[in-house]
């Protein structure tokens, strides 16, 4: 409000507030400007120079035909803008060179602008992105107030584009401001700006700049449709796995091998699609076995089960191959310092070991026992890479067994959570108040990744796989799933050998010796806790990597079972 009084310079005022609201609002009387530039203009180009009026009509023709060809390099990429742009430019010439050579009052002069400007305005006052454009340009101008009241006084805006989804800028920071204090902002940029809930968001610019922030105001949610699996993004798990986009379309990459993973959020969040994501991408590693406890009946991953080489869908298989898995770590670190080596290096012939538990609580709860086994496979599990994938709803120590499992996690995903509170308890402590906002995803699938290499929180959304996708990839990469090494069979079988009782039933190769018949006899004979490895190998006389094939192929059509630490039995056998 201004108030006068009778001794103020009235008209003083009152032109600074004119010349004001004319600067302001340039962009939406910009058909207004463009109608006072021509007619004036035509006046004076009429009173002095009205020969003229040829080049006025070239030149104009000129910039239609040049905005026409290449407007794309002044930013007008669609087409329509183009034309729209050359038709402004052509009308706008041919009447200024018909005012020139007439005269801008002769007829029908003044009503073809005052038609002409009416055609073309409607279009412009319409347009989104100029709209876009416009209130962009306002924010950046108020932005030294709104830093001053969200607390970060002295940053200031260097540059800012609209594009397709809402705008973004990039600032300068004042001394000494980092853009942790940005992010822990965030929600006051929000009000600050206008915007809905969720709407921004805060990046380190692409030259990493400490000093330098990008900001992101969305009008649009990138992640709003479900996004399809495009299919594994790796062949090794010595690349990073793409578990889906982050809003600037770019993926959200991430290295598993020698870490361990998280995945967290509530029932419904998405938890399980990442999972899939996970399995499609490790199931398509050569370099990778991949064991898994499922204790909700398999409910999960059991559509994975021709990838995985060992599934637990009890307590007592979850215990019996986390007591493996540890077998299997201290058999492999005993070969690296025999071999002088430091690290195992995974390659077909020496996978890694990767085991996936979902609903990580229920192990805590019905195996508690088995959580001495966990501890040791998340400290010692990375050099020999044995790795573990949990995902949990809420990741309390109670759900994560009392050991350290939780905080040797080096990878976090973290999907909605349903308390603010839960954020810290996934993605570790600080991080809410650094800006980690997992409470405020608003659909399934969306997450946060906290990785050695993602440290800002930056929204992504997985992938989704349909069942039907899931049944054919897992059908698909059954085929290229590789057995355990050698060092960590022979340790397992070593382990099995002491407490394996004598089979109750002697069995005895065929008459025909042929190692097929063996073993479909061996298998028909098992007890009823199976025959181990070590057994089959000797009545069937195979190769060891031969046997896990065939072995692997009867389970799948259903012919035999795994009853657990390596040891078979047929499906359908009497003992
Ligand atoms: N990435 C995604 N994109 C789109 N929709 C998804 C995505 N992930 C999951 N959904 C949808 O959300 C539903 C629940 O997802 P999901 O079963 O993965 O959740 P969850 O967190 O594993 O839940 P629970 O803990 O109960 O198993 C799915 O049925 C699916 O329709």
């Amino acid at each position: 409000m201004v108030i006068i009084d009778r001794d103020d310079q009235f008209p003083d005022v009152a032109g600074v507030l004119l010349a004001r609201a004319l600067w302001r609002y340039r962009s939406e009387l910009g058909p207004v400007y463009l109608v006072a530039a021509l007619a004036v203009g035509g006046t004076v180009l009429h009173l002095t120079h009205p020969e003229w009026w040829p080049w006025l009509l070239a030149l104009a023709s000129l910039a239609a035909w040049a905005l026409a060809m290449f407007g794309e390099r002044l930013g007008l990429s669609p087409r329509i803008e183009r034309l729209y742009a050359a038709g402004v430019v052509m009308g706008a010439g041919g009447w200024l060179s018909a005012a020139t050579a007439l005269g801008p009052t002769v007829s029908p002069l003044p009503g073809m602008l005052a038609g002409g400007v009416i055609a073309l305005a409607a279009p412009w006052w319409a347009h989104r992105r100029r709209r876009a454009r416009v209130r962009v340009d306002r924010q950046i101008a108020a932005w030294p107030e709104i830093a001053r009241d969200v607390g970060l006084a002295g940053s200031r805006a260097q540059s800012a584009v609209v594009d397709v989804w809402g705008w973004r800028a990039r600032f300068a920071l004042a001394r000494g401001q980092t853009i942790q204090d940005v992010i822990a902002k965030v929600p006051a940029i929000e009000s600050a700006l206008g915007t809905f809930r969720g709407a921004v968001r805060v990046a380190p610019t692409r030259d990493g700049k400490a000093n330098r922030f990008e900001l992101r105001v969305l009008d649009r949610d990138p992640h709003a449709d479900a996004i399809p699996w495009p299919g594994p993004s790796v062949s090794s798990i010595t690349e990073p796995i793409d578990l889906g986009p982050f809003e600037d379309a770019t993926g959200a990459r991430v290295l598993l091998l020698r870490r361990h993973g998280l995945f967290g959020g509530v029932a419904g969040s998405g938890k399980s699609g990442g999972i899939n994501v996970l399995m499609g991408n490790l199931s398509a590693c050569r370099d990778v076995v991949i064991w898994a406890v499922d204790l909700k009946r398999g409910m999960e991953l059991q559509p994975w089960a021709s990838c995985i080489d060992r599934l637990a869908t009890t307590p007592e298989q979850a215990r019996a191959m986390l007591r493996d898995a540890v077998t299997v770590l201290e058999a492999r670190a005993e070969w690296l310092t025999a071999n002088g080596r430091r690290v195992w290096d995974p390659t077909p012939e020496h996978p890694a070991l990767v085991i996936v538990v979902d609903e990580y609580a229920e192990l805590a709860d019905d195996a508690p026992d088995a959580a001495s086994d966990t501890d040791s496979i998340a400290r010692r599990g990375r050099a020999v890479a044995v790795t573990l994938i949990a995902a949990t709803q809420r990741p309390t120590q109670k759900a994560m067994g009392k050991g350290a499992v939780r905080s040797q996690m080096d990878v976090r995903v973290s999907f909605r959570v349903r308390e603010r509170k839960d954020v810290d308890l996934i993605l570790g402590q600080g991080m809410l108040s650094a800006g980690w906002h997992a409470h405020t995803l608003n659909a399934p699938g969306k997450f946060l990744l906290s990785a050695p290499e993602h440290d800002t929180p930056r929204r992504g959304r997985a992938y989704l796989l349909t069942d039907a996708t899931v049944a054919e990839t897992a059908e698909r990469h059954a085929s290229i799933r590789p057995t355990l090494d050698e060092v960590s069979l022979r340790a397992l079988d070593e382990a099995h050998m002491a407490p394996v009782s004598e089979p109750s039933v002697l069995v005895a190769p065929s008459r025909e010796d042929h190692a097929e018949t063996a073993l479909r006899e061996a298998l028909d004979g098992a007890p009823e806790e199976g025959l181990p490895i070590a057994h089959l190998l000797m009545l069937t006389g195979l190769s060891r990597p031969t046997l896990y094939r065939r072995l692997a192929e009867l389970v799948k059509a259903g012919h035999a079972v795994q009853v657990g630490r390596g040891r078979y039995k047929a499906s359908d056998h009497t003992p």
